[in-house]
């Protein structure tokens, strides 16, 4: 029934404030005014319509790409919208695009490595979009091995030049996006050469295409790379391949607020840590924690909001049937990414106050902070993403067949997102810099030098090496202190443990490549440790709204008490709890589900999500499902006629069996 509200007794049931959960998820009432806006304002703008894009052909994907990105950047400059309303209008836009690149990577490549004479220059273009970027660092070969790279930047001191070169076929720029059809200029990186002497890798500003027809500079061999996972989805950017064959830039065009070389050709390598050259990496990774909420949560909506729409069985006497939400598996599966969506925002809120204080030190040349900064952006941007990407098909298979269906929104979600397991650097391979984060600190201790930040809790190891868990009943685990110290002893532990399997080995390195697997175990328990202590400064923290905070409580022990029953291996191995402490956790996780139940619905209507956003039936904010999917099964093209075609060539022969006879 159109009209109706199918959730209303759900909503009814609620025990908090939605509308005051809307600003503790938003961040602020301020973030909460813009995102409704703007959500709203890309929702009935017909420009912005997406439920069309998986019908599409590449080609008409891209074009339509192209219109809305720069019908956006239309909006923003017509309306000046404020940076922040620009970044929303993005989100909400939902299509992956170049825009992305140009300002979440290229954009921050000039500012955090260009001198100010270079920052002056190319920002003023980049601004205006009068040229467009995008970050082209990997290679066919290497991508995770970032010293590995090919491309060749040699300076000739003749023309006062670089001579941009692709030596080999791997050395061809592969995966960057905006690349293939869109930018006319790259961050790029290659290695720095002078008189002879590898400096390692660079960035260097690099004009690809004429601003006059935007044919390739002569030298430069460019294109996209080809179709990627799923309908629609991540294929709307233009991921590209790019060859240098002796192509020159003025010496001016290397980044060079890091290290220079002179007109005569002569290197200086400035004293900051060689490591800020990857800067940009890390500060997106920063975002894409915060991201990793927004994707979960909109997975999260959707299996909810069905789950309470959908019954099966339990029927008595012809009555009505169960709600699926309502069995025990459901929301077993359901509850815990519900609060991880949570968990994630808050850590992101976190890790963003962490970022903005490095890079205010980092102006002040204070690099203390650079190791942990480092560590933590890659920690929690892999295990997020990590999780995020496993949450979103579990709520596809928490919605049954329905959920398999394009307009449940899920395929595609699950499509675009779960790149983000790679990009910005391949999911393990950054959790094996967490570990040689950890072992290091675990080497420091007993130095006098007091481990701080987020390994502060490596400074009572004597403590935790020994400590047994106090939780005699179930209610005790909801003790955060006791959840805590739980999960410190378990991190502790294993760090402690690595370390020590580690210094049986003579060679450091090759015990490091021996213990890869327990290595990463032991840094995904750091990781892990911090999103739950991030949930438990919020809630201690102040929280206002009728109900918010208890809502909330109850999430933060599912998250970690859910973290506990999944990883219980660690937990008993290392005897941070007894087998008999395990049962009584998972006693009260069930008492927490019976608690989250009544408020599930109120708690993703706090995500705020419009069913454009949303884009799926089975998410929609009124529960009207059925009669919604018979409409999205008639818009399929299959349905235009009655009679396929095919069926005079195939399917009346073969029911007629009057096919031309076969030869072999
Ligand atoms: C008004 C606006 C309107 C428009 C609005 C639009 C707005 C859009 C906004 C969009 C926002 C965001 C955009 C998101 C979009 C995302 C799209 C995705 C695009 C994808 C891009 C990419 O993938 S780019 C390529 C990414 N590549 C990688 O991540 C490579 C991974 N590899 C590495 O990082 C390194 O190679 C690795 C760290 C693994 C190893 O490096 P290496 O040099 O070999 O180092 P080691 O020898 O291992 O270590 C040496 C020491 O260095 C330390 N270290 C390493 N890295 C760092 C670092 N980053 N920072 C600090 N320190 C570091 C390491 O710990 C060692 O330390 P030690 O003390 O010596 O042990
Ligand atoms: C959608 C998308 C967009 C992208 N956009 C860009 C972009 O804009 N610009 C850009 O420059 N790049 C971009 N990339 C490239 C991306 O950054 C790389 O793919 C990523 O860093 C992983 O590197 P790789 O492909 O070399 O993986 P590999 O390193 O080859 O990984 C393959 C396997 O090897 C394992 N492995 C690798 N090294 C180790 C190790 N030391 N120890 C243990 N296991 C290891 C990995 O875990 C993985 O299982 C994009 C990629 C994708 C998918």
């Amino acid at each position: 029934m159109e009209g109706v509200d199918h959730l209303a007794d759900e909503r009814n049931k609620a025990e908090f404030n939605v509308d005051d959960m809307k600003i503790i998820w938003a961040g602020s009432r301020h973030a909460f005014d813009v995102s409704n806006r703007i959500s709203r304002f890309v929702a009935t703008d017909p420009v912005f319509e997406k439920s069309n894009r998986a019908l599409m052909t590449r080609k008409e994907l891209f074009k339509n790409t192209l219109k809305k990105s720069v019908y956006a950047w239309k909006i923003i400059k017509e309306l000046r919208l404020s940076d922040e309303e620009g970044i929303k209008l993005r989100i909400f836009m939902d299509q992956p695009g170049f825009l992305d690149l140009h300002w979440g990577m290229f954009v921050p490549a000039i500012k955090g490595q260009g001198t100010e004479e270079q920052q002056q220059k190319w920002l003023s273009l980049a601004n205006k979009m009068q040229i467009i970027g995008c970050y082209a660092q990997t290679e066919l070969g290497h991508g995770s091995n970032v010293q590995g790279l090919e491309t060749t930047a040699t300076f000739d001191p003749k023309t006062d030049q670089f001579i941009m070169h692709s030596p080999t076929q791997t050395s061809s720029k592969w995966w960057p996006g905006g690349l293939g059809k869109v930018s006319t200029h790259a961050v790029v990186y290659a290695r720095l050469i002078t008189n002879g002497k590898d400096h390692g890798v660079h960035g260097f500003i690099v004009q690809l295409r004429s601003l006059d027809d935007h044919s390739p500079l002569p030298g430069i061999t460019i294109g996209d790379i080809g179709m990627k996972f799923g309908n629609g989805a991540y294929n709307s950017m233009d991921n590209g391949f790019l060859m240098f064959n002796q192509f020159r830039i003025p010496r001016d065009q290397m980044l060079m607020r890091l290290s220079k070389v002179t007109r005569e050709g002569k290197y200086i390598a400035s004293d900051v840590p060689r490591q800020l050259v990857y800067g940009t990496m890390v500060s997106v990774r920063q975002t894409i924690v915060s991201k990793a909420s927004d994707a979960l949560a909109r997975a999260v909506c959707i299996a909810t909001r069905y789950s309470a729409v959908r019954r099966q069985f339990g029927s008595e006497n012809g009555g009505i049937e169960t709600q699926v939400i309502d069995y025990k598996t459901q929301q077993n599966r359901l509850f815990p990414l519900l609060a991880s969506a949570y968990a994630f925002r808050f850590v992101g809120e976190w890790l963003k106050w962490l970022y903005t204080d490095v890079t205010q030190r980092l102006e002040a040349s204070d690099f203390v902070t650079l190791p942990e900064a480092h560590a933590c952006t890659a920690g929690l941007k892999s295990m997020t993403t990590s999780a995020t990407s496993d949450g979103i098909e579990e709520c596809r298979k928490l919605c049954g067949g329905h959920g398999y269906l394009w307009c449940s929104g899920l395929p595609e979600l699950f499509a675009v997102y779960v790149p983000a397991c790679t990009y910005e650097g391949d999911n393990v391979v950054l959790q094996l810099q967490v570990a040689r984060f950890l072992m290091k600190t675990v080497s420091q201790l007993g130095s006098g030098k007091a481990p701080a930040g987020t390994t502060a809790y490596m400074g009572r190891a004597q403590h935790l090496l020994q400590c047994r868990s106090g939780v005699q009943k179930a209610e005790d685990w909801l003790n955060p202190s006791m959840v805590l110290e739980a999960f410190e002893s378990r991190a502790l532990r294993m760090a402690i443990t690595c370390a020590k399997n580690l210094s049986k080995f003579e060679n450091q390195e090759q015990g490091f490549s021996e213990l890869l697997a327990d290595l990463v175990e032991a840094a995904i328990a750091h990781c892990q440790l911090i999103v739950v202590s991030k949930f438990i400064a919020k809630i201690e923290g102040e929280i206002e709204g009728k109900g918010v905070k208890k809502q909330l409580k109850n999430l933060c022990y599912i998250y970690a008490l859910h973290l506990l029953h999944k990883h219980l291996g660690d937990f008993l191995s290392t005897n941070s709890v007894t087998p008999e402490q395990a049962s009584l956790a998972s006693h009260q996780l069930r008492s927490l589900y019976s608690q989250v139940r009544p408020n599930a619905v109120a708690l993703v209507d706090a995500f705020d999500y419009t069913d454009h956003y949303l884009g799926s039936v089975l998410g929609r904010y009124d529960g009207n499902v059925y009669p919604k999917l018979f409409e999205e099964a008639l818009k399929d093209p299959l349905n235009d006629s009655v009679v396929p075609d095919g069926y005079h060539e195939y399917i009346r022969p073969l029911i007629k069996q009057n096919f031309p006879s076969a030869k072999l």
